[in-house]
């Protein structure tokens, strides 16, 4: 059973699907303080949360037990995805879900400033009736400028659009064609600046956006521009606003979000206009928003199956018929190989072969990563934190893909090396039939990956597989298949045998004292894969 913590205000509606679903007990603490947030973290698989909590490193550092944090909207920046990253946290968000409903607050609020209506419906609230005061300027025929022409930025060039206003366009992803097809101009932010009568903003808050609208920005623009930011406070930078404001190069603004939410007294402004990041809180976003992450943390907890992750490859429902095998083998090959160098390894390499070349690969290679540190970190690598962890460890990792096949239509092949030593392990998949490991070192085998494995390099010379066939058959295990690679007639060879349980001591030490026998090892491999399976070692 997964305990939840929904620590914000989310649509009962949209969490539905998760509360009435069996495997998932859900607490709702709508406005949970971060102390006591700090004091109940731990007993918690799940958080679910809004912009209104902050994830810190200070938080995290109170739990073992969270695997997920769920973002019901689109920002991240109240996370620390980096220190959620380093503990094996997933993050999640759920982009695209609350689109809609930030476009239209940001047209709500380039028309309230454009006609003053926050200003207007104050001053009749208290009986005055100032109709020349409040006079106001048209969309129509004006310029604006849209900085961040993601999804939100998008939606609202198309309603700028229908307003026939002239829109200009600046995104580092934003292409000529991507414009053209849009019906909008491409501009720089310089361009933007001289030439909006309106500039709207929808990047997330990065360090490159962090204070882009500041004092120098504000030098360059078009007096009486109107600035409107529903994207991250900090953006626009407050003072440099204030002092636009009230020196009249800007003529208005309308901020929905704020450095510190709710922002200090001293942000106001006659000519500002201000709401509490109601961006995303229409009734149908919220559902919307509550539905994703609703699915998201199910797909990710029961089936492994992960959208949206800021800190983690997709691997949706529908390509894990495709990958799912794959992971189970990449895992089975770690596991073997690191058995095998038993060392930490100083260099892992990865190879793709053929067709499993041409997908996404980033998931298997994780896979790899985690089986290979998890040998000697044991719990504390998964695939969220694989990456960190290799890096933290001072581990080399490189990766080769290759769409030719060699042998097979698909090939994995796993190699780790220090100074002294290397081991490759090589696994395919056949069609119809299943895994198969094709390749320890230099010998071809075909044995299929079973949880005990017995491993036994020899000298190839009659009576020696006799001789494996009784020490084994006299302790009682049955074996299941065996499997023998050489290099040349009467050389170096080695046996693998599939073992219907594993092997004890005794095994190992009447095998190696065989005088053919060189070498005897147990791999034990786990079978049946989940992201967040622990490798039930057999170490020998
Ligand atoms: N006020 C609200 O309640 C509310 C609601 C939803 C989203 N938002 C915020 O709106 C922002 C945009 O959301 P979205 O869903 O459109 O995201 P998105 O990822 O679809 O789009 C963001 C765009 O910003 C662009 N970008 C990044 N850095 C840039 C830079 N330095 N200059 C110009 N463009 C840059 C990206 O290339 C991307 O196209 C996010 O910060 C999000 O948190 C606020
Ligand atoms: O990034 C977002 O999705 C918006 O800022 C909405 O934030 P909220 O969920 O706190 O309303």
């Amino acid at each position: 059973m997964y305990r939840v913590l929904v620590a914000d205000s989310i649509s009962d509606k949209g969490l539905r699907a998760l509360e009435e679903h069996p495997q998932f007990l859900i607490d709702k603490i709508p406005q949970i303080d971060p102390e006591e947030l700090k004091n109940i973290i731990n007993q918690y698989d799940v958080l679910i949360i809004r912009s209104r909590i902050t994830v810190t490193e200070e938080l995290l550092e109170n739990t073992q037990r969270l695997r997920l944090i769920a973002r019901a909207g689109v920002g991240v920046d109240n996370i620390d995805v980096a220190a959620a990253t380093r503990k094996g946290i997933i993050v999640v968000n759920s982009p695209g879900a609350n689109t809609i409903a930030a476009a239209e607050h940001t047209f709500a609020m380039m028309l309230a400033l454009a006609r003053k209506i926050p200003q207007a419906y104050s001053s009749m609230q208290v009986n005055r009736w100032e109709r020349s005061k409040f006079q106001g300027v048209e969309l129509f025929d004006k310029t604006i400028g849209i900085i961040g022409m993601g999804k939100i930025g998008i939606e609202v060039a198309k309603r700028a659009k229908a307003f026939q206003m002239t829109v200009l366009g600046y995104d580092p992803f934003l292409t000529e064609d991507r414009a053209k097809n849009l019906g909008i101009k491409k501009a720089t932010l310089d361009e933007i600046a001289f030439h909006s009568d309106f500039i709207t903003i929808h990047t997330p808050l990065t360090k490159e956006t962090n204070s882009l609208i500041d004092r120098s920005y504000l030098e360059k623009v078009k007096r009486g521009v109107r600035i409107i930011n529903c994207a991250r406070g900090g953006i626009v930078n407050e003072e440099a606003l204030l002092e636009g404001l009230e020196s009249g190069i800007v003529a208005g603004a309308a901020l929905d979000v704020f450095v510190q939410e709710p922002p200090g007294p001293e942000l106001k402004h006659p000519n500002l206009i201000v709401t509490p990041h109601l961006g995303a809180s229409t009734k149908e976003a919220q559902e919307k928003v509550a539905k994703e992450i609703s699915q998201e943390v199910i797909d990710i907890l029961e089936y492994d199956s992960i959208r949206n992750a800021i800190n983690m490859p997709d691997i949706s429902l529908e390509n894990q018929q495709t990958m799912k095998p794959y992971l189970q083998l990449s895992e089975q090959i770690a596991q073997i190989a690191i058995q095998f160098f038993k060392e930490a390894p100083e260099k892992i390499e990865v190879f793709y072969h053929g067709e499993i070349a041409d997908n996404d690969t980033e998931v298997l290679s994780r896979t790899m990563i985690k089986g290979i540190l998890s040998y000697h970190l044991s719990d504390t690598v998964n695939l969220v934190n694989a990456h960190h962890l290799l890096k933290e460890n001072g581990l080399s990792f490189a990766v080769q893909r290759n769409a030719s096949k060699i042998g097979f239509t698909n090939y994995i092949e796993l190699k780790l090396s220090n100074r002294q030593r290397s081991v490759s392990i090589g696994g395919t998949l056949l069609d119809g039939i299943g895994s198969r490991i094709v390749k320890i070192n230099e010998y071809q085998i075909d044995v299929r990956p079973e949880q005990n494995l017995l491993y036994i390099k020899h000298h190839d010379i009659p009576g020696v597989i006799g001789r494996v066939g009784s020490v084994i058959g006299d302790h009682q295990i049955n074996i299941g298949t065996m499997q023998v690679g050489r290099s040349e007639i009467g050389g170096e060879a080695i046996m693998v045998l599939t073992l219907d349980k594993a092997a004890d001591d005794g095994v190992l030490a009447a095998l190696k004292e065989t005088a053919a026998i060189k070498d005897v090892k147990l791999l034990g491999l786990s079978t049946g894969y989940s992201f967040f399976n622990k490798p039930s070692w057999v170490k020998v």
